[in-house]
């Protein structure tokens, strides 16, 4: 559905992004992540045909950015990190005005309002100024105008950012909802907003991509950071050295009463040797696990100790 090959954009002497080469497939929801100045926003105006690539190639839904922005224009909704309102407009005219410029005919403005705002549930607010309303609201009239077209790929530049906790949770239940019937490609500084909507991720750092799978994926691709858990019932003063010197255990940390994490050299499976060693020091194994790393360990690991070779 999208597909970008080796896309370059300079601004001036400043290279914003380079050799980006990622695909969206259709019916994804892909989070998009990046720190501050990653080049998140400026990927995202290319492919909707905004900006223009310095180099390299995208193509969304066959179409060429260069070549064809119109039809791709007509296939994606965007919402911009400020959402395009109009704060004295009516909802409904904004949105009657905002099918006009996204070329919907003239007959069929009414029923493309009227969708979006069953589809953003706004019908609610149809009548009132936009500039009234939260900014809750005003999110959801974004996703709407993108929306009006009817489009099959969204893309949305944090479209969570300076809600509140209850209208964070609203808008996100709104995405997965239109995440089953529409592509999605999703830009967010919130980690765990991204492990709930997102099926795959995309790491980019100083306008590279750090990294790119599912989370399961890219917690197996740093597997050489494995930690285990380990909860006993009889610890001795002696139980942290003598994990440390087993073979495959690199550290050992305690951490509160009878419990341990236990770091483990890279891509060995210490598991049986830990627990044999528990049950033969007479420690009483409780509990003995790994411990997986969240959205957030991995972005810092990747934007901040290393980064990895090459994309998986
Ligand atoms: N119009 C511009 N002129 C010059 N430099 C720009 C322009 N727009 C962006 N940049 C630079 O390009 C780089 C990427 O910016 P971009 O806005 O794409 O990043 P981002 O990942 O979206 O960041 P943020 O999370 O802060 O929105 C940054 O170094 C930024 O300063």
């Amino acid at each position: 559905m999208i597909e970008v090959q080796n896309l370059a954009k300079s601004y001036g002497p400043r290279s914003a992004i380079q050799g980006l080469t990622f695909q969206v497939n259709q019916g994804e929801v892909v989070g998009f992540l990046g720190p501050n100045g990653a080049g998140k926003t400026t990927t995202m105006n290319i492919l909707c045909c905004i900006l223009p690539a310095s180099s390299g190639t995208a193509r969304v839904c066959g179409f060429d950015i260069f070549e064809q922005s119109y039809e791709i224009r007509k296939r994606i909704g965007y919402l911009p990190e400020t959402p395009p309102l109009y704060q004295d407009m009516v909802v409904s005219k904004y949105l009657a005005f905002a099918a006009g410029l996204r070329g919907v005919p003239k007959k069929q403005i009414p029923s493309a309002v009227d969708r979006v705002l069953g589809q953003c549930h706004i019908r609610d607010v149809q009548d009132r100024i936009i500039g009234r309303l939260s900014k809750g609201y005003q999110q959801r009239i974004g996703l709407a105008q993108a929306m009006i077209h009817d489009p099959e790929i969204l893309i949305l530049d944090e479209p969570t950012i300076g809600l509140d906790p209850i209208q964070i949770i609203e808008i996100r239940k709104l995405i997965q909802e239109l995440g089953k019937s529409h592509t999605i490609l999703l830009s967010s500084h919130i980690l765990p907003e991204v492990t709930q909507i997102c099926q795959r991720v995309i790491i980019i750092h100083e306008g590279r991509i750090a990294a790119m799978d599912t989370l399961d994926g890219l917690n197996a691709s740093l597997r050489h950071s494995n930690r285990l858990e380990l909860k006993v019932r009889n610890a001795d003063t002696g139980i942290t050295p003598k994990l440390e010197a087993l073979d495959k255990v690199s550290a050992v940390h305690p951490d509160g009463v009878n419990r341990f994490i236990i770091d483990i050299e890279s891509n060995q499976p210490a598991q049986d040797d830990v627990a044999r060693m528990v049950l033969e020091q007479g420690w009483g194994l409780e509990e003995l696990k790994p411990v997986s790393m969240t959205l957030e360990d991995i972005f810092l690991k990747l934007t901040t100790e290393e980064k990895l070779d090459t994309p998986s």
